[in-house]
């Protein structure tokens, strides 16, 4: 048996997780806490799920990292100076290891990744992604790591800067910039998370699409981590590192 914890366990996504966890044979939910909740039940714990809140996440996984607990962490908000932080926190603490996906969808990680394979045959890559209207930040962890990916095999294979003739613009009209990719993010009353990477050549376009249709579709991949962060050493970021692809 796996002893786990949950933090954000009254959330969207942490309640799906805890459900999970408690129905697993291989695994023990040994706490579930939210917003408020004494924290000392947690370090009985070998893995911590994090689903809470970009504001947060560092505090939590410092704290599960300096408790020798592996954390498994969706929440979003993360940039290269946070993953150093938390390489940092790993390198004074061996042992530990840490999994950070900024999607635990099995069909949301194969999105990115046709995208990332499909990047280099197209003059032009822009992204959009569809969230409901409680979501803390955008553009999506999703679409951000989309757009490093897509970059990156954008550069490996010496491509030229997109065609872009804007030389006039309403401040956001054209989306952020990341990487060099464009990303516009919509919230919208009715919607979960959804995304299209829409590739542009000569004549044709291909759109790679992947809506979430439940929050339950998230725990799959997130017990995969749970089962498998304890012997992935230092920190992973990307579920796709799990899955053979
Ligand atoms: N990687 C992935 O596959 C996915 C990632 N996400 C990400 O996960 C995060 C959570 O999403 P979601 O479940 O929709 O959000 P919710 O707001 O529904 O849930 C977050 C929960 O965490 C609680 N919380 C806030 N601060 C703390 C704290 N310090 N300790 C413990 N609990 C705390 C919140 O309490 P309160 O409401 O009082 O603030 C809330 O109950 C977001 O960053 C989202 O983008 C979401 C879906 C999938
Ligand atoms: O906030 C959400 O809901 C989601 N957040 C993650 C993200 O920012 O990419 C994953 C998924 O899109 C749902």
């Amino acid at each position: 048996m796996i002893r786990v914890g949950v933090l954000g366990a009254r959330g969207r996504v942490g309640v799906e997780v805890c459900k999970a966890v408690e129905a697993a044979d291989d695994l023990e939910l040994v706490a579930a806490v939210d917003r408020d909740d004494p924290v000392e039940g947690l370090a009985g714990a070998e893995v911590v799920v994090d689903f809470t809140h970009p504001d947060v996440v560092m505090d939590n996984m410092r704290w599960c990292i300096e408790h020798g607990v592996h954390p498994v962490v969706g929440t979003t908000g993360f940039d290269a100076g946070r993953l150093a932080a938390v390489r940092g926190w790993l390198d004074a603490n061996p042992g530990v290891n840490a999994l950070i996906a900024p999607n635990f969808g099995i069909a949301a990680v194969l999105m990115m990744h046709f995208a990332q394979q499909a990047a280099r045959y197209f003059d032009s890559v822009e992204i959009v992604e569809l969230h409901h209207p409680n979501k803390a930040d955008a553009p999506s962890g999703t679409a951000r790591r989309t757009a490093e990916l897509v970059a990156e095999a954008r550069r490996k294979a010496g491509m030229a800067p997109m065609p872009d003739a804007t030389s006039t613009e309403l401040d956001g009209a054209r989306g952020a910039d990341v990487d060099g990719v464009h990303v516009h993010a919509v919230r919208l009353a009715g919607l979960i998370a959804h995304q299209e990477v829409i590739l542009g050549g000569d004549g044709e376009i291909l759109t790679i699409r992947h809506d979430t249709m439940n929050r339950s579709s998230f725990t799959p991949g997130v017990l995969l981590g749970v089962r498998r962060v304890r012997e992935i050493p230092g920190l992973t970021v990307g579920l796709e590192h799990l899955l053979d692809l």
